[in-house]
């Protein structure tokens, strides 16, 4: 699958954030774009799952139904799109072009199956891997998030597994982050991303 749709409105490189559910990347990536709100922008990704508690339909995600998902990607609407813990997932051409608009950086949050074909198109972003320091910590805090049943709890531990597992295949990640403390794991992050950060910082000024 190449895709050249989101290259041909291509503005900074975009980052991929990847890793087990629960390893902290919305929390990740929540700080970074408050601190850099004029830099980075969300890629809204299309979900079956049903929204969680403060979660808001357009920004966290597109929450759609089975059918609609599957009418948008045969209607060739998707980079890319995976099953996860029983539920539908996907990046939409217009989600990323969204934020490639308006010269940001397009950050993707998105699994290990999002990052192999992400690979296949010309995207060409950044990828990185955010980890948990432990798999009883990783545990430990999605539970605590007290987010998911523990049928859907065992599915993400089950699939957490084989993300440790992918992130540690050479070539696949430029950068790993464990994120143990969350004040270093932010820093580890940022220091990886500060060279694309000034690059669209001295972009906006100059213009
Ligand atoms: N391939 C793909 N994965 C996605 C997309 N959006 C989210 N995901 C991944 O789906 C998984 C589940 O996400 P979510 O239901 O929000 O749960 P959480 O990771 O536990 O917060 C995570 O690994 C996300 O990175 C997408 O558009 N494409
Ligand atoms: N470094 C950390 N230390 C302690 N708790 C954390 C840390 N990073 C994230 N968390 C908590 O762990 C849970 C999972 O983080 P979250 O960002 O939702 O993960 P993901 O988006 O990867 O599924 C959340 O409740 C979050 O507040």
């Amino acid at each position: 699958m190449r895709d050249s749709t989101t290259k041909a409105m291509a503005g900074p490189r975009p980052v991929v954030l990847s890793g087990p559910s629960g390893a902290g990347k919305s929390t990740l990536l929540k700080k970074l774009m408050k601190e850099y709100d004029s830099v980075f922008g969300f890629s809204v990704s299309h979900t079956t799952r049903n929204p969680r508690p403060g979660e808001e339909n357009g920004r966290d995600y597109h929450y759609v139904t089975r059918e609609e998902m599957q009418a948008g990607i045969d209607n060739g609407e998707f980079i890319e799109n995976a099953e996860f813990s029983g539920n539908m997932y996907g990046t939409s051409k217009a989600a990323v072009q969204a934020v490639q608009a308006k010269n940001l950086i397009c950050i993707l949050d998105i699994d290990m199956q999002g990052v192999r074909n992400i690979k296949q198109t010309d995207l060409d972003p950044i990828y990185i891997s955010i980890q948990p320091p432990s798999m009883e910590i990783l545990e430990k805090r999605l539970r605590d998030r007290k987010t998911e049943s523990e049928e859907s709890l065992q599915k993400r531990l089950h699939a957490a597994k084989v993300e440790i597992a992918f992130s540690k295949e050479p070539g696949v990640f430029d950068v790993i982050v464990v994120n143990d403390v969350l004040e270093e794991a932010y820093g580890q992050l940022r220091n990886a991303l500060l060279e694309e950060i000034n690059k669209v910082k001295k972009t906006k000024a100059s213009s």
